[in-house]
């Protein structure tokens, strides 16, 4: 399985950087992990709603172009549907027995997702109805991945 991670923005954060050196390490063992960063757009204190989604189309614009024909795109966002770690696992391991072979996450940048990406999805994962930084949810989507191939392959990990 070739998992796609694709992103907006730098890590800018040591410790972030250390957590997802890590865990692309483990993940290693289970799929073919690439993870790709499309630049982000400097968004004033004081933007426009208006001005905001400028800048969340020009974003997805490059996110686009970085989505592969034939994956299964799945979008985080907040109002997404949610899984137990069970399930998520569960869904991976049910795309590669029908035959998918690539998955792309997409996570949005400091002001979230425009709906031109929110449209492409197969589907739409919320990890709680909680913002987290998008900085930081690469690291627990990185984790709740290596999680599901750990379940996958029925191997123990901490509960
Ligand atoms: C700082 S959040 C963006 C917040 C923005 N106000 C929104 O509503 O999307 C940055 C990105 O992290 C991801 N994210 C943050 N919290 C999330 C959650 N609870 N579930 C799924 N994705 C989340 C989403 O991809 C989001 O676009």
């Amino acid at each position: 399985m070739k998992i796609t991670i694709l992103t907006v923005g730098k890590i800018k954060e040591k410790y972030l950087s250390m957590a997802i050196d890590e865990y692309s390490k483990r993940l290693g063992r289970y799929c073919k992990l690439e993870i790709i960063e499309t630049p982000d757009e400097k968004v004033l204190e004081n933007a426009s709603q208006g001005q905001e989604e400028i800048v969340k189309s020009r974003e997805a614009e490059r996110i686009l172009k970085n989505v592969k024909e034939g994956s299964y795109v799945i979008t985080l966002e907040i109002d997404g549907k949610q899984f137990s770690s069970e399930e998520l696992a569960r869904h991976v391991e049910g795309l590669g027995v029908d035959g998918i072979s690539h998955i792309t996450f997409i996570i949005g940048g400091s002001i979230g997702l425009h709906e031109n990406i929110s449209r492409i999805a197969d589907l739409k994962l919320s990890f709680s109805r909680m913002t987290f930084p998008h900085q930081l949810m690469r690291v627990i989507l990185l984790e709740q991945i290596y999680r599901s191939f750990r379940i996958i392959n029925g191997e123990p990990y901490h509960k």
